[in-house]
């Protein structure tokens, strides 16, 4: 599958989230949304309203990823405001196949996100109603943190189960993706890049969009 980035508003500048979109508009595929609750991880972040409005204003489809507690509850919600993916925590979600329908019900893609020591062959019976996997390589919480390396063989083994799987299911990584780590990444089998301070720290969001994008596909070719 071709590369995708997916370009995380937890490190824009909160106060100007139109224009910050709109700065990856041209170069991204998606936009990154972090929903944290203060509960299944230490930040608080945003909420349905803020992915409503950005719905209306963003040209680029949402990529919802919920650090939420009860995923179960909400998880249908961001998919009705539109959300193009939702992802759900396998850590927190109670009845993950019923709400992975319930997303797709509504239209959108449904995504599984994993923390970094979570292991993934518990979950390949879930395969089979996911869109996406999302291996998570920094603890969930906050942007700017180191890639953890040790996420890389579950990276590699999550490649595999999808491939055996024989289904079109897109595997992101999220968590310290830069220039320096992307390679890595690629290289052991992600195909969709979370890219939050590399994206926004940069001088040129929309320049910096395209320099990762040609180093996943260096890697992969
Ligand atoms: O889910 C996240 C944190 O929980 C963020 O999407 C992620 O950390 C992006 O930021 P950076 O690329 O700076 O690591």
């Amino acid at each position: 599958m071709a590369i995708q980035i997916s370009p995380s508003i937890l490190s824009a500048d909160f106060a100007h989230l139109a224009a910050e979109a709109e700065a990856v508009s041209q170069s991204a595929d998606w936009l990154h949304v972090d929903v944290m609750d203060n509960h299944f991880v230490p930040n608080l972040t945003l909420g349905l309203p803020v992915v409503e409005a950005l719905r209306a204003s963003a040209s680029l489809p949402l990529d919802c990823h919920l650090m939420i507690e009860d995923p179960d509850r909400w998880a249908p919600s961001f998919a009705e405001a539109g959300a193009g993916s939702v992802t759900i925590h396998a850590e927190a979600a109670r009845s993950p196949v019923r709400t992975l329908r319930t997303i797709r019900s509504s239209g959108a893609r449904a995504g599984l996100a994993l923390n970094p020591v979570t292991p993934v062959d518990g979950y390949a019976e879930l395969l089979g109603e996911l869109d996406m996997v999302l291996m998570m390589t920094v603890e969930p919480g906050f942007g700017g943190q180191p890639f953890l390396d040790m996420v890389l063989p579950k990276i590699r083994r999550a490649r595999a189960l999808i491939n055996d799987s024989d289904a079109d299911i897109w595997l992101q990584v999220d968590g310290g993706v830069s220039a320096e780590t992307i390679e890595r990444a690629a290289e052991a089998g992600a195909d969709v890049f979370v890219a939050g301070s590399a994206v926004y720290g940069a001088d040129d969001p929309g320049h910096a969009v395209d320099a990762l994008r040609t180093q996943a596909e260096k890697a992969t070719h």
